[in-house]
């Protein structure tokens, strides 16, 4: 993956030197993971290590992480990584941030949803939210922690009241369902899945994942009604997939380390002026009612440049949209609620 990584920045891009990682027309980025000892924060730490854009990386948890920043640090890569545990460490880790991923809080047992996490999840995003608006007030974050539909408005919420929120640097990271559907189209239409293309749109929770399979592309002609129907139930439940075949001992985490890690590369590719890097991701949105929905957006400099329209959508696809507006609806008010409330 590093491999590929270099070998398409260099490429396109022209950021990397020929030989090593360190170059000075690479720009410094700090990148920190909130959560670093999880399930996934682990292997979302190598990743984010292997990545050549990442200069400095920050890993932080309540516990555990000195021990997981020694092993990644050993990794013959360009970046620096330093571990912090506990709150009093915090503000060294968020200091100079330039992406902060979020991947901290509690994970699904079977017979639980997403929203059932929100009364554990949502005071821990909203106190490292405060923290981030304090000490690196400018770094683009990027919400794993679950639920997604409403851990996002409570960080919009604690960055407005700190008078710090940019609409355009917050993101909850949807790129698993785009990740999913990506594979499971792949699969079903018998096409080599490094080619193809799936915008995911809506939120992250059930029925709120709508994954256009109509604007799939290459074009697959072999695919019944049936068969969208059933891809698109697969990606709304894939969440679910993992949670029982983990049968209790948590949800997706090697999966959401490679969406995660391919997100903030994204992000940090928009920072970095590399042109049209485009992902699907939860942010502010005016393209529904709603005031946060998933949709394709343009990464640049500042975070989001443009929120991309949903495109032609198929009748069934119209369905899906209005079904899930008012979940949708009720997921982000409740978010909003805890964050003003408490
Ligand atoms: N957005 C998405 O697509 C996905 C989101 N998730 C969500 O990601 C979250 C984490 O999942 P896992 O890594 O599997 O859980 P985990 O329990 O393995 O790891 C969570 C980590 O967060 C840490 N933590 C708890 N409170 C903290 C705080 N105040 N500050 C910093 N760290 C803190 C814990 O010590 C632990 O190391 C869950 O909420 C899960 O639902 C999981 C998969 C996909
Ligand atoms: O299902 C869960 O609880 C974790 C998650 O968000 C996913 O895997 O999409």
């Amino acid at each position: 993956m590093l491999r590929s990584i270099q070998s398409s920045l260099r490429r396109s891009k022209n950021l990397l030197p020929r030989r090593g990682y360190s170059s000075d027309s690479t720009p410094e980025r700090k990148v920190a993971v909130l959560g670093a000892a999880g399930g996934i924060g682990q292997p979302l730490a190598l990743l984010m290590k292997l990545n050549p854009l990442v200069s400095n990386l920050a890993l932080y948890d309540i516990a555990g992480t000195p021990g997981v920043a020694a092993d990644v640090s050993h990794v013959n890569t360009r970046s620096e990584v330093t571990g912090y545990m506990g709150e009093d460490q915090l503000v060294k880790a968020l200091e100079g941030c330039d992406v902060v991923i979020i991947p901290a809080g509690v994970p699904r047992k079977p017979g639980m949803t997403r929203d059932d996490l929100f009364n554990i999840n949502a005071g821990i995003v909203k106190s490292l939210c405060t923290a981030i608006a304090k000490y690196c007030p400018h770094a683009l974050v990027n919400m794993i922690s679950n639920p997604v539909n409403s851990t996002v408005p409570i960080a919009a919420e604690v960055f407005k009241k700190a008078g710090t929120y940019d609409e355009n640097k917050l993101f909850g990271v949807t790129m698993l369902d785009v990740v999913r559907a990506k594979t499971f189209y792949a699969g079903k239409a018998n096409v080599p899945v490094e080619g193809v293309n799936v915008p995911v749109v809506g939120g992250h929770a059930g029925i709120t994942i709508l994954p256009l399979f109509s604007q799939a592309t290459p074009k697959a002609n072999n695919l019944s009604d049936e068969d969208i129907t059933a891809l698109t139930k697969r990606t709304q439940d894939g969440g679910t997939e993992v949670v029982e075949a983990k049968a209790g001992k948590g949800s997706a985490t090697l999966s959401m380390a490679y969406a995660g890690a391919m997100f903030a590369d994204a992000c940090l590719k928009g920072l970095n002026g590399v042109p049209d890097v485009v992902e699907c991701s939860f942010v502010q949105s005016s393209i529904t009612e709603l005031p946060f929905f998933a949709s394709k957006v343009r990464l640049g400099k500042n975070g989001v440049e443009e929120v991309l329209g949903l495109g032609p959508l198929s009748d069934y696809e119209k369905q899906g949209l209005e079904s899930l507006k008012p979940e949708l609806k009720s997921s982000i008010e409740k978010g909003i609620m805890f964050a003003n409330q408490s």
